[in-house]
């Protein structure tokens, strides 16, 4: 399927000079969505995983659905001081700025086979980040999934070693 018809682009959002990929127009389309959605079960299914793994907040919405099909659970990593009990963090840069992000420390069980899911590749800061908090629990990353791919960010480049499935590149 041609999924870039279903992305708007929007000029100088958040920032000026940035190009944004809104794909709540996907989203909107349920015929699209699940399409999306189903090429990334089919890649999860390929890896035998045992639980997702997304960042907030678009991360949920690829990775909850793809959790679902694949009968295994799915295990959020969220902002600084979104999550109630004990976490580990790890500091990380984006497109538009810098954040923290955590995960519960009894989210995943070493040896676990992960699918990390975003719906979007730009630097690669959040992956990264998102990677390193699997790795400290232990986990094993056996694929990172995503809707979109900015290529002239070179996200990829922080991703060598790892498996990576895109829909769609920019
Ligand atoms: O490859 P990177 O440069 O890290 O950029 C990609 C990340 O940026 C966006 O999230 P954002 O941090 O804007 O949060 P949101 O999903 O809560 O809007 C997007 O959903 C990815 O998670
Ligand atoms: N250009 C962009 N569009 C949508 N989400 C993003 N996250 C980081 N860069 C982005």
């Amino acid at each position: 399927m041609d999924y870039k018809q279903y992305i708007t682009v929007v000029e100088d959002w958040p920032k000026e000079g940035i190009k944004f990929k809104d794909i709540t127009t996907l989203m909107d389309n349920g015929t699209a969505f699940k399409s999306a959605v189903d090429e990334i079960v089919e890649y999860a299914k390929e890896r035998e995983i045992d639980l997702v793994v997304g960042p907030e907040a678009r991360g949920f919405i690829i990775g909850c659905p793809v959790s679902y099909a694949m009968e295994v659970g799915f295990a959020p990593v969220r902002k600084e001081g979104k999550l109630p009990r004990e976490t580990i963090k790890v500091d990380y840069g984006l497109e538009y700025g810098s954040d923290v992000l955590t995960i519960h420390k009894d989210a995943i069980k070493p040896g676990q086979r992960v699918l990390i899911t975003d719906d979007l590749l730009a630097t690669g800061g959040t992956i990264e980040a998102t990677i390193n908090l699997v790795e400290q629990l232990g986990g094993v990353v056996v694929g990172c999934a995503f809707l979109v791919e900015l290529t002239y960010l070179h996200g990829r480049e922080k991703l060598e070693g790892y498996d990576v499935l895109t829909l769609m590149e920019y």
